[in-house]
């Protein structure tokens, strides 16, 4: 097995570009989130949320009808485009071009989801950051991983993981598998936990920031924002995964002195991003 490469701040260093002084919006990356269903369009505030504020120039949000009013006036700055559907998506249509397209949180895995799923995957090569629901259905349709773009990036928590690529019976048997799937569909997979490991083929990589404060829900949707925020700036897939994952946890890291372990949430993740970023240095 290969031994880890640390993701440190001396590793982060190399791959961070800070912003150009004339820098406008639109040199910054379009994203578009997909994702929500009813009773869980908060995943899709905090995504969007964590993805404005991770720098992306523009963001919009594609949610099913039921989350309109609640995604516009909670994050303003975010653009909204709404499915047929009020409950689930069901038909996934946008008129733009986006950088990057990070899908999956809260959005459920009715069939008529899997099918727009399905035609989001046939139609579109956009950079691409998959979580949650979307890897539940990868994982219930293994034959669409083939249409994955190279280098797609999944974020899996290890329950998620294990729909993917079935039981391990010890953590060399689930880094091989882990692996196996990586490198057969070239893709990068951020496996989440404590400590977070990144996979790109043979290249294994380990989170050095964050801690048990993250525990809580909607940390990951968070992540999945950051990471496509970064991917929408242009960044390479393997250095989004490796700045999302890095500066997600030095939130937390910042945050404890403050918040304690207990009452940190998804929400001070995203207030601490600016921080996270002020603590590079750059
Ligand atoms: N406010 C919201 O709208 C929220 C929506 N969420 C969405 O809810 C849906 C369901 O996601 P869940 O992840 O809760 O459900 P899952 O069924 O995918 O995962 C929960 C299960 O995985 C296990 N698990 C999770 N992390 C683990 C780890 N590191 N090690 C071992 N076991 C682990 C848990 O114990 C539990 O049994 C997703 O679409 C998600 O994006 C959640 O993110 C929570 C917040
Ligand atoms: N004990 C822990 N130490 C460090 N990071 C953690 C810990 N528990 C959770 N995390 C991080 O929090 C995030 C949780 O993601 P996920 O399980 O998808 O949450 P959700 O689906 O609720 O948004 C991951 O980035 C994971 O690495
Ligand atoms: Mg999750």
């Amino acid at each position: 097995m290969n031994i880890p490469i640390p993701i440190d701040c001396t590793e982060i260093l190399k791959r961070y570009r800070p912003i150009l002084s004339n820098s406008h919006k639109g040199m910054l990356g379009h994203a578009l989130l997909i994702g929500g269903s009813y009773g869980k369009i908060g995943a899709m505030v905090l995504a969007s949320k964590a993805c404005l504020k991770t720098g992306c120039g523009l963001v919009t949000t594609f949610i099913p009808s039921c989350g309109y009013e609640t995604l516009q006036t909670a994050v303003p700055e975010v653009m909204v485009q709404t499915d047929i559907n009020e409950k689930h998506i069901s038909r996934c249509e946008f008129n733009f071009a986006p950088q990057a397209i990070g899908i999956g949180p809260g959005m459920g895995q009715d069939l008529g989801t899997q099918k727009a799923f399905h035609e989001i995957l046939k139609k579109h090569f956009t950079p691409l950051v998959i979580d949650a629901d979307a890897i539940n259905i990868l994982a219930k349709n293994k034959k669409w991983i083939e249409l994955l773009p190279s280098k797609t990036i999944l974020t899996p928590h290890q329950k998620e993981l294990e729909r993917l690529i079935g039981k391990w019976n010890s953590e060399t048997e689930k880094m091989e598998k882990t692996m196996v799937l990586s490198k057969q569909y070239e893709l990068i997979i951020v496996m989440k936990g404590s400590p977070t490991l990144v996979i790109d083929g043979e290249k294994i990589y380990e989170n050095t920031t964050g801690n048990a404060a993250l525990a809580t829900a909607g940390s990951g949707d968070v992540l999945t924002g950051m990471i496509t925020s970064l991917l929408a700036q242009s960044y390479e897939p393997i250095d989004a995964a490796l700045l999302g994952v890095y500066l997600h946890g030095l939130t937390a890291d910042i945050a404890l002195p403050v918040t304690g372990y207990q009452s940190f949430i998804a929400s001070d993740c995203i207030a601490y991003i600016g921080k996270a970023y002020l603590s590079l240095g750059k």
